[in-house]
C-alpha cells in the first residue's frame, strides 16, 4: 500500500487529492485547495503545491513521510491573459451638451428654452420660453426673487443652469417650481441665446428624455440626418439623473472611431486579417475559419498591436522565453462599454465608449512542467512525475460525479482558460482549450463600471447585490424583501450592498443596483456562453454540438451562482443536458483535475 498525490496547478488555484494505492485500486482520503503561487508553469508555483499538499494531508491526519509519488498535470497548456482598448471616443467640439450628475439638482421634469444671463432677461421676453444661466455671483436669493418677478411680468421661465450647488436653494423660493441644474463649472462655456433642453428625474430615478435619441428630435426638431449625428450624445446621458442638451448652429458632439489597427490570424492553412473596431463577431468568425490557430499578431503601431504585445511581453518575461517564441493560440473577443471622460465636457462628463476586451492564450513550453517536476523532488525528496494532460484528467476525475457515464463531455472554466474534453463510450479522449474564462469575466466587470480595483469586481461577480431600503430591511436584485429584527449599521443605510458570506459590504460606486445586475450578467454571458458553445463544436466528433448529449460543468466557475444556470440554457438549445459536477460526489464542481490525476495512476 502507498499513498500518491495528484496535483493541478491552475491559473488561480492549486488543488491537491491525496490517494492511497492498493494494487489496482486507488482509494481517495482527501484533498487540499490553496491560491496558486506566481504564474502557472514556473517554479514559483511550489510554494502553493507545497500548502496545497499539506492541507490534503492535515485533512486527513498523514505525514509528508508516508507520499512516495505526486503526480503533477502536463505541460501547463495554457496561460491567459486579458487586455482592453477602447475604440471610439466622444469629443465636444462646441458645448452642446452638459451630461453631469450633480447631487442635488433641483425640481422635476423637462424644460425647454432659450439659453440667457438671468441679468439680461427682460420685458421683451415676455411670452418668450427661457433657461436662466446663473453664474457663480448671483446669490441664490438674488436669483430666485428675479425669476418669481420675471414669472410674474410674464417670461415662462422653464428651467435654470447654476454654477454653484445651489438648485436647492433656488428652487425652494420658487413660486413655479422649474428642473434646475447646478455645478456647472465652466458655465461661461454655456451658449447664450440658443435653444436649451433640461432635464432632471425623480430622485433614484434616471432621464429618459434626452437620452433617448428621438427625444432630443423630439425637443429639437430634428430631421433624420440631425438625429444620427446626436446618437452618441444621447448615448452618453444613459444613466444620468439629470442633463442639458443645447442646439447650437453647428455644434458637434463627435464620436470618433480610433483607428485600433488590424489582428493577423495564421492558421495551419489559413490566413486572415480583420479589423478590430468590426467588434467581436467579426474576430470571432476569422479565429474560427482559421482553426487550427498557430499565431495571432497585431498591427505595429496601432491599439490592437499594442493590445497583443503586451499580452506576448508579459508572458515571456513571466516564463522566461524570447518574445519571438510566443504564440498565441487563441483569443476571444467581446465588445464592451467602458467610461471615458468626455473630451471636451463642461462639468466633467463621462461617455461609454465602445471598447474591445481580448483575452488571449499562450501555449507554454512542454519543458516547463518538468522544470516545476524536477525543481519539487528535489525540495521535497519525493518522487514527481507529470501525469497526463489537463483537459484528460479533468474528464477522468468528472466521471466520478454521480450518475455520469461515457460518453461524457465536460467544460472546465477555471480563471484563465475554458477547457473542454469528450470522452466516447470506447474511452478516447479529446479536448482543446480556449481562451477566456473567469479573469476575464472580472476584467469585464472592472472596466465597465469603471472600478480599477480587481478583488472589488471579483466580489461583484461572486455574490448577489441588494439595496438597504430602511434601517430594517433590504431589497433584493431579484425584487424580494427581507426584513430584520435587529437593526441594521446605519452606515450602510440607503446603499448598495453585495450580500458576501452573510455580510453586508456597501458599494462605493454610482449607479442602480440594474445597471450593476446587467453588467455583471452581459459579462458573463459574453465569456461563459461564447466559449462553452465554441468550445463543445471543437470536441464534438462530428464538428456539431448536437450530436453531445451530456456535459458535467466543472472549475472554479461552476461554482458561481448564475453562471451555470446561462450554460445550461443556452445548451438546452441543442439538446444537450448540462449541470454542475459533483466531483466523488463530495467535491462539488471542484478538484476534477487532481482528481484525475490520482485516479489514472497504474503501478507498474
Ligand atoms: N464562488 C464563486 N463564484 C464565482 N466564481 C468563482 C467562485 N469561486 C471561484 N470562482 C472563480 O473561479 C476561477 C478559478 O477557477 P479554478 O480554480 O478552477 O481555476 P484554475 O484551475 O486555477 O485556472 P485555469 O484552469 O484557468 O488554469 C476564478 O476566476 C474565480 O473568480
Ligand atoms: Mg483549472
Amino acid at each position: 500500500m502507498k499513498l500518491i498525490v495528484g496535483i493541478d496547478i491552475g491559473n488561480a488555484t492549486t488543488e491537491s487529492t491525496l490517494a492511497q494505492v492498493d494494487g489496482e485500486k486507488v482509494q481517495v482520503l482527501s484533498s487540499g485547495i490553496v491560491k496558486t503561487t506566481g504564474i502557472k508553469g514556473t517554479k514559483e508555483n511550489i510554494k502553493g503545491v507545497f500548502k496545497s499538499l499539506q492541507k490534503a494531508l492535515e485533512n486527513c491526519g498523514k505525514t509528508l513521510e508516508e507520499v512516495s509519488l505526486i503526480r503533477i498535470n502536463e505541460a501547463a497548456p495554457v496561460i491567459g491573459d486579458v487586455a482592453m482598448e477602447t475604440i471610439t471616443e466622444t469629443i465636444i467640439t462646441e458645448s452642446t451638451m452638459i451630461g453631469h450628475n450633480p447631487s442635488t439638482p433641483g425640481g422635476i421634469g423637462i424644460g425647454v428654452g432659450i439659453s440667457l444671463p438671468i441679468e439680461d432677461i427682460k420685458k421683451d421676453h415676455v411670452g418668450v420660453e427661457v433657461i436662466a444661466l446663473i453664474n457663480k455671483d448671483v446669490d441664490f436669493q438674488v436669483a430666485a426673487r428675479t425669476i418669481n418677478n420675471l414669472v410674474k411680468m410674464g417670461v415662462n421661465i422653464t428651467g435654470a443652469i447654476v454654477q454653484k450647488d445651489d438648485a436647492v436653494l433656488i428652487n425652494n423660493r420658487l413660486d413655479r417650481k422649474i428642473p434646475i441644474i447646478d455645478e456647472v463649472l465652466h458655465i461661461e462655456k454655456v451658449p447664450v441665446n440658443m435653444k436649451t433642453a433640461i432635464e432632471v428625474s425623480e430622485k433614484g430615478k434616471v432621464i429618459s428624455m434626452l437620452s433617448n435619441p428621438y427625444g432630443i428630435a423630439t425637443l429639437f426638431d430634428l430631421t433624420p440626418e440631425e438625429t444620427k449625428m446626436i446618437m452618441p450624445l444621447s448615448r452618453a446621458l444613459i444613466g444620468n439623473r439629470s442633463a442639458v442638451v443645447i442646439k447650437t448652429p453647428k455644434g458637434d458632439v463627435k464620436s470618433k472611431i480610433i483607428p485600433a489597427g488590424e489582428l493577423n490570424i495564421t492558421g495551419e492553412s489559413k490566413k486572415r486579417s480583420v479589423r478590430v473596431d468590426r467588434g467581436s463577431k467579426e474576430i470571432m468568425s476569422a479565429i474560427k475559419a482559421c482553426h487550427p490557430v498557430n499565431d495571432i499578431y497585431g498591427e505595429t503601431g496601432t491599439n490592437a498591436g499594442g493590445m497583443l504585445e503586451k499580452v506576448r511581453v508579459v508572458m515571456a518575461q513571466l516564463t522566461d522565453q524570447n518574445v519571438k517564441n510566443i504564440k498565441i493560440q487563441d483569443l476571444l473577443a467581446v465588445d464592451t462599454f467602458v467610461p471615458q471622460k468626455v473630451v471636451g465636457g463642461m462639468a466633467g462628463e463621462f461617455a461609454m465608449e465602445n471598447a474591445i476586451g481580448v483575452a488571449a492564450m499562450v501555449k507554454a513550453d512542454k519543458l516547463q512542467m518538468k522544470m516545476v517536476a524536477s525543481n519539487l523532488e528535489e525540495k521535497l525528496d519525493i518522487a514527481v512525475e507529470v501525469g497526463g494532460v489537463e483537459a484528460e484528467m479533468a474528464i477522468i476525475g468528472s466521471l466520478t460525479t454521480p450518475g455520469t457515464t461515457k460518453p461524457l463531455a465536460i467544460l472546465d472554466m477555471g480563471a484563465g482558460s475554458t477547457d473542454a474534453s469528450i470522452i466516447t463510450k470506447s474511452g478516447e479522449i479529446s479536448s482543446c482549450h480556449l481562451a477566456g474564462a473567469g479573469n476575464m469575466v472580472t476584467m469585464l466587470i472592472d472596466r465597465e463600471l469603471g472600478l480599477g480595483d480587481f478583488d472589488l469586481a471579483e466580489d461583484i461577480k461572486k455574490y448577489p447585490l441588494a439595496k438597504v431600503e430602511s434601517l430594517f430591511h433590504i431589497r433584493h436584485e431579484d425584487g424580494s424583501v427581507q426584513f430584520f429584527d435587529t437593526q441594521l449599521d446605519p452606515g450602510i443605510f440607503a446603499r448598495i450592498v453585495i450580500l458576501k458570506d452573510g455580510e453586508m459590504q456597501p458599494l462605493e460606486i454610482d449607479g442602480n443596483i440594474e445597471k450593476i445586475k446587467n453588467i455583471r450578467r452581459e459579462a458573463k454571458k459574453k465569456v461563459f456562453v461564447e466559449n462553452g458553445i465554441r468550445a463543445l463544436v471543437r470536441i464534438s466528433p462530428t464538428s456539431n454540438i448536437r450530436d453531445i448529449d451530456y456535459v458535467v460543468l466543472v472549475g472554479g466557475s461552476a461554482l458561481d451562482f448564475e453562471i451555470p444556470q446561462m450554460i445550461t440554457d443556452s445548451l438546452a438549445h441543442y439538446g444537450i443536458v448540462a449541470g454542475r459536477g459533483n466531483i466523488r460526489g463530495v467535491e462539488g464542481p471542484r478538484n476534477a483535475v487532481a482528481t484525475g490525476l490520482s485516479l489514472s495512476y497504474r503501478e507498474g
